[in-house]
């Protein structure tokens, strides 16, 4: 067993074809855990096949490590209950339902018909596991809020909220910050840092630069498949290959 997979998360050489398109290349990336971890590059670049290949949504070759197990032959619901948590892209929430109506749904096989099961039959461990997860987001008022009610932050959190319902080891957040203000950005990068500092490591794709750069550890860079950088996030604006592949202009120099 790799040094590496002792603790966090410890992929390797993860590699995906789609067809002609070499999507990840010998990807290799270490999450540590009580860190966030930025994961950024151009459209395409290959994060969410990495985010799906490490979750085992997508045929790979290569190793997963999650705390010294090694997941990569298990089936996706074998590894979340391994602890890999993810959101998706499109991370909409029921917009009828309650928040913690909203996480039961995502915490329980069997969707809503164990929703009601799990709330109303077994009150006591449904409420204790919304209220954890709300209480580590930052919403634990908003148990019984409508999710219609929540502004786009308060649904990001609770997205973020979803995806730790079940055995929390690791969270992987695709673009969990789209469409927020920078003030609701830097709200959530103030969550993420305490979610992070609560055990599970983070790793993060969000093409906000300000919040990867200013919330995370480390940051890895991929490009055309490729990791073209890792390293701490001031190092990764000064890196002449990050910034030509990434932004194209330098980078600011805040949050060093
Ligand atoms: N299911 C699929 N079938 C075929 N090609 C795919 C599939 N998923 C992704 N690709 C291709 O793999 C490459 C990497 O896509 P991916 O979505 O992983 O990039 P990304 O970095 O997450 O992009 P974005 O920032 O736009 O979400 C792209 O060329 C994409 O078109």
């Amino acid at each position: 067993m790799p040094v590496e997979a002792e603790a966090g998360l410890h992929a390797s050489d993860i590699t995906v074809s789609y067809g002609g398109v070499l999507a990840n290349d010998r990807v290799t990336l270490d999450v540590t855990p009580g860190q966030v971890v930025g994961l950024i590059g151009p459209n395409g670049a290959g994060k969410t096949t990495f985010v799906d290949a490490v979750t085992g949504f997508t045929a790979a070759e290569g190793q997963v490590w999650l705390a010294g197990t090694r997941l990569d032959e298990l089936a996706p619901h074998h590894r979340r209950a391994a602890g890999l948590s993810r959101t998706w892209q499109s991370g909409e929430l029921f917009s009828n339902l309650t928040v913690a109506e909203n996480i039961m749904v995502a915490a329980r096989p069997g969707g809503l018909r164990r929703v009601w099961h799990d709330i109303f039959g077994r009150r006591d461990r449904a409420s204790d596991l919304v209220a954890n997860v709300l209480r580590t987001v930052g919403l634990a008022d908003a148990e019984e809020t409508i999710a219609r009610d929540l502004t786009l932050g308060q649904q990001k959190l609770v997205g973020v909220a979803r995806a730790m319902a079940g055995r929390c080891g690791l969270l992987l957040l695709d673009e969990p910050a789209a469409g927020l203000d920078s003030a609701e950005s830097a709200a959530f990068a103030e969550r993420l840092r305490a979610i992070a500092a609560d055990g599970p490591g983070v790793l993060l794709i969000d093409h906000d630069m300000s919040l990867v750069l200013g919330v995370c550890d480390r940051v890895y860079v991929m490009e055309f498949g490729k990791v073209i950088f890792a390293g701490t996030p001031a190092q990764a604006r000064r890196d002449p290959a990050v910034v030509a592949a990434y932004l194209g202009v330098p980078m600011e120099a805040s949050h060093d």
